[in-house]
């Protein structure tokens, strides 16, 4: 079909519970598996993809292992180590799945820079979760050693470390990202929501933060012109509603009816809202579609549309 599509994978195509490098390649070949369906399709692929567990992993263990002569990295350092960790996992995991499929592709992951603005009231309030899930005697533990470390009740789940997370500005990388398309080569980009830089003269600064990696992809699809953006996660389709009796699937929407919904507070906080705004903006800056759907359900979206396509005046 020869689309250029942006694909966001959610948290489900990495890491479930076993945090072990083991199980997380285990999960991305599945994951490649199905990505593979759009390159038969003829699709053009960037894939993108969320850190939060293991960028919070990171930085235990980085505070762990911590010593004067070998310190612990900085947020902003974290977040470009878990892009290339999980760059090459995935990377392997695609050649794999492209071997098998009988198709010649390379694969290659882009370090990513994604500026933000120095100002973004976000840094004053940390909202991203990252790493794991603490009772709430381990936060007043771990606030006795560290009190500047934030933490917040994630959905009656227990508790997770909070980080500043400012919107994207615009992405360092995006014409190699195009390049690397034009020339046959699926980029995996804006990993983790991007490495979160500031503009500083000639150079780019490092900022403490995660970016949400739906509103990086969705700058990054905007930025490289693609046709459509498609965010993977765990359920099949958006609902109104969510988890009630009465709760109704959303095939095709329109911007129009997506706000209004947003109004009515149907997508929570910090999980499907992201996702949601994403859409809109990509769809409000650039007339094209954006998706919403699982990774399982990428063959039913291919063949008969099925997902939540968002559009500006309906299908
Ligand atoms: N209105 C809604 N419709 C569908 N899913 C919703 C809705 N509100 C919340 N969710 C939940 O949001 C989840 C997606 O958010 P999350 O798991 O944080 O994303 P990610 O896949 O990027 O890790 C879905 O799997 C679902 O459980
Ligand atoms: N950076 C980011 O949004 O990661 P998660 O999707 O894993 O939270």
């Amino acid at each position: 079909m020869n689309r250029k599509i942006v694909v966001a994978l959610g948290g489900n195509a990495i890491l479930s519970k076993d945090a072990s490098a083991e199980a997380q390649q285990k999960a991305l070949k599945e994951t490649a598996k199905y990505l593979v369906e759009f390159v038969k399709n003829g699709d053009q692929l960037i894939i993108s993809h969320g850190n939060g567990p293991q960028v919070g992993n990171l930085l235990l263990q980085q505070a762990a292992g911590s010593t004067k002569e070998n310190p612990a990295m900085p947020l902003d350092t974290a977040v470009a180590m878990t892009q290339g960790s999980i760059g090459f996992w995935m990377q392997n995991a695609l050649d794999e799945a492209l071997a098998e499929a009988g198709i010649k592709k390379q694969v290659a992951t882009v370090v990513t820079q994604v500026i933000v603005d120095e100002y973004d009231e976000a840094f004053k309030r940390p909202t991203k979760p990252i790493g794991p899930f603490y009772s709430k005697k381990e936060v007043i533990d771990v606030r006795l050693k560290n009190p500047n470390l934030t933490f917040v009740e994630d959905a009656g789940r227990g508790f997770r470390r909070v980080v500043p997370s400012p919107q994207p500005i615009d992405v360092k990388e995006s014409t190699v990202v195009n390049t690397m398309v034009d020339n046959d080569i699926i980029p995996i980009a804006v990993g983790g929501g991007g490495v979160p830089v500031i503009k500083d003269g000639n150079k780019l600064v490092g900022k403490e933060a995660v970016i949400d990696k739906d509103f990086a992809s969705e700058k990054l699809a905007e930025l490289v012109n693609a046709d459509l953006l498609i965010i993977l996660t765990a359920v099949d389709n958006i609902f109104i509603n969510f988890n009630k009796p009465d709760q109704k699937k959303l095939t095709d929407v329109n911007v129009k009816e997506l706000k209004q919904y947003i109004s009515e507070n149907q997508f929570a906080k910090g999980s499907m809202l992201p996702k949601v705004e994403a859409a809109i903006n990509f769809v409000d800056k650039t007339n094209q579609k954006a998706v919403v759907t699982s990774l399982e359900n990428i063959i039913n979206f291919i063949k008969d549309g099925e997902g939540t396509i968002i559009s500006k005046d309906g299908r």
